[in-house]
Order: structure tokens, then C-alpha cells, then sequence
């Protein structure tokens, strides 16, 4: 039984349709990439799946259930997180405090999580007295990837964890990300780095005008011409 299964969504904002039958499906442990050109609905996917936006047909299931149209906090009691593009830490709060702050849902003792997220991000342990709002952009989203793991979450959505980024600090993200996965979290993550983040998928989705428009392993798509030509820079 697959842990993602996206069917049919169609979606938007208001009246404009952005989404105009998207089809995702992700077993547990895989990673999955969406990728695809600006304004192809990549994000928009993700919040469909997270509840912040309406879904007018078709229907998103999560680990056995379905959960279309659910508010977001139910989800995080299901154990699916978020990390949006941006805005996704409290920059005048310490890096520790932000970790904390991602454990709001839990009331058990979260030190174990904690100590997860430190072992996965080391940089983070060094620096986590300080206010995050004065680390790089690539510890800032460490920090952001790191909060929503506090739920311990089976599912993780990143929307583009490495815009903006240097590209040694893409790397080194994408390398996290792929611990995050090893560690048996289950990633659905867009990317406008396409073929890095095809390098590290088992599934990747090729989105355009709302539509799935390729869908195969990641290696698969890397390796087709078509692909390349239109979607990856040739
Ligand atoms: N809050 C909003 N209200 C209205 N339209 C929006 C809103 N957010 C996004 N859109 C529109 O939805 C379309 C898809 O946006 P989306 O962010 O999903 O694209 P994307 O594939 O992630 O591309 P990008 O890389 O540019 O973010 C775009 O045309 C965008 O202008």
C-alpha cells in the first residue's frame, strides 16, 4: 500500500484552476522529486496535499486514509509535516527554540527527537544558542528541515529546500535530505534543481501547465532525451 497516493487533483486559487488533475503516489521510504518549469503548479501540489488550499475534485490519500480538504493540524497528528519555501523559521528565537517550538503537537518527552535532529544536522548542535535569523541560508534551512522533523513525521513535503542556496550548500542539503530518508522518513520535495534532485529520487514527477507530464524513476527520467531536452536545461 502506497503511504501518498494523489488522484485526479484538481485545484486553485478561487475561480483559476492551477492544478488540472495531478497524480502523485509515493510508497513509505521512497523519495519522491517534483519538478517542472515556473508556474507548473509544483508548490501548489504540495499545499493541496497540506490542506492549504482547496481541492474541487479527486482526492489525496495518506497512509490508509483519506485526508482531502483536512485542516492542516490534523495532519500533523497524522504525521505529515511541511516545510515551506520560505518564511520557515523564527528568526529571532535560538536554533534550539525553534526545534522546540516544531514539538508543539507532542506532549511527550521530545528529547529523543531532539536528539535525532542534532545527530542529523551537527551544525546545528554548535550553533543552537544562537538566534536563527543569523545563521547561513543552508544551516537556516537545516533549521527549517529540523523543526518538522520534531513531530517525527512519516511523510516530510519540502518545497525547494535549496533555492537560493550556494552550491556547495545544496549538496551538502540534498545530502541531509537523504539521511532524513535513511532515517525512515519519506520525503515528497520540489525542486527547481532538477537533475540534482532527480539524482537522489526513486520517483520523480515532471509537472507542467497542472499536469503530470512525465512520471518514472528518477534515473529514468534523467536518462530520457525528451526530459532533458524540455525540462533540464538539454
Ligand atoms: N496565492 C496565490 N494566489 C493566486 N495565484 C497563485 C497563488 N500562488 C501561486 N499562484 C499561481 O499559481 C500558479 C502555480 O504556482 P506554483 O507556485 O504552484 O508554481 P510552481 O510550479 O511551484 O513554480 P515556481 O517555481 O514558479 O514556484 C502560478 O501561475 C502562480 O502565479
Amino acid at each position: 500500500m502506497s503511504l501518498l497516493k494523489v488522484e485526479n487533483v484538481v485545484a486553485g486559487y478561487g475561480e483559476a484552476m492551477i492544478l488540472n488533475g495531478v497524480n502523485l503516489e509515493l510508497e513509505a521510504g521512497e523519495i519522491g522529486v517534483i519538478v517542472g518549469p515556473n508556474g507548473a503548479g509544483k508548490s501548489t501540489t504540495l499545499k493541496a496535499i497540506f490542506g492549504l488550499l482547496r481541492v474541487s475534485s479527486g482526492r489525496v490519500m495518506f497512509d490508509g486514509q483519506e485526508i482531502t480538504n483536512r485542516p492542516t493540524d490534523s495532519l500533523s497528528a497524522l504525521r505529515m509535516a511541511f516545510v515551506p519555501q520560505e518564511h520557515n523559521v523564527f528568526k529571532t528565537l535560538s536554533v534550539h527554540e525553534n526545534l522546540e517550538m516544531g514539538a508543539y503537537v507532542r506532549r511527550d518527552d521530545v528529547s529523543g527527537l531532539l536528539d535525532r535532529v542534532y545527530d542529523i544536522f551537527p551544525p546545528l548542535k554548535d550553533k543552537r544558542r544562537q538566534p536563527a535569523g543569523e545563521l547561513s541560508g543552508g544551516q537556516r534551512q537545516m533549521v527549517a528541515v529540523g523543526r518538522a522533523l520534531m513531530i517525527d513525521p512519516k511523510l516530510i513535503l519540502l518545497d525547494e529546500p535549496t533555492a537560493g542556496l550556494s552550491p556547495r550548500y545544496m549538496s551538502e542539503i540534498f545530502d541531509r535530505i537523504l539521511v532524513v530518508n535513511a532515517s525512515g522518513v519519506t520525503v515528497a520535495m520540489v525542486e527547481q534543481n532538477a537533475k540534482q534532485a532527480l539524482g537522489i529520487a526513486h520517483k520523480g514527477f515532471v509537472l507542467a501547465g497542472g499536469r503530470n507530464r512525465f512520471t518514472d524513476t528518477g534515473a529514468a527520467l534523467l536518462a530520457d532525451p525528451d526530459v532533458a531536452k524540455s525540462f533540464l536545461g538539454g
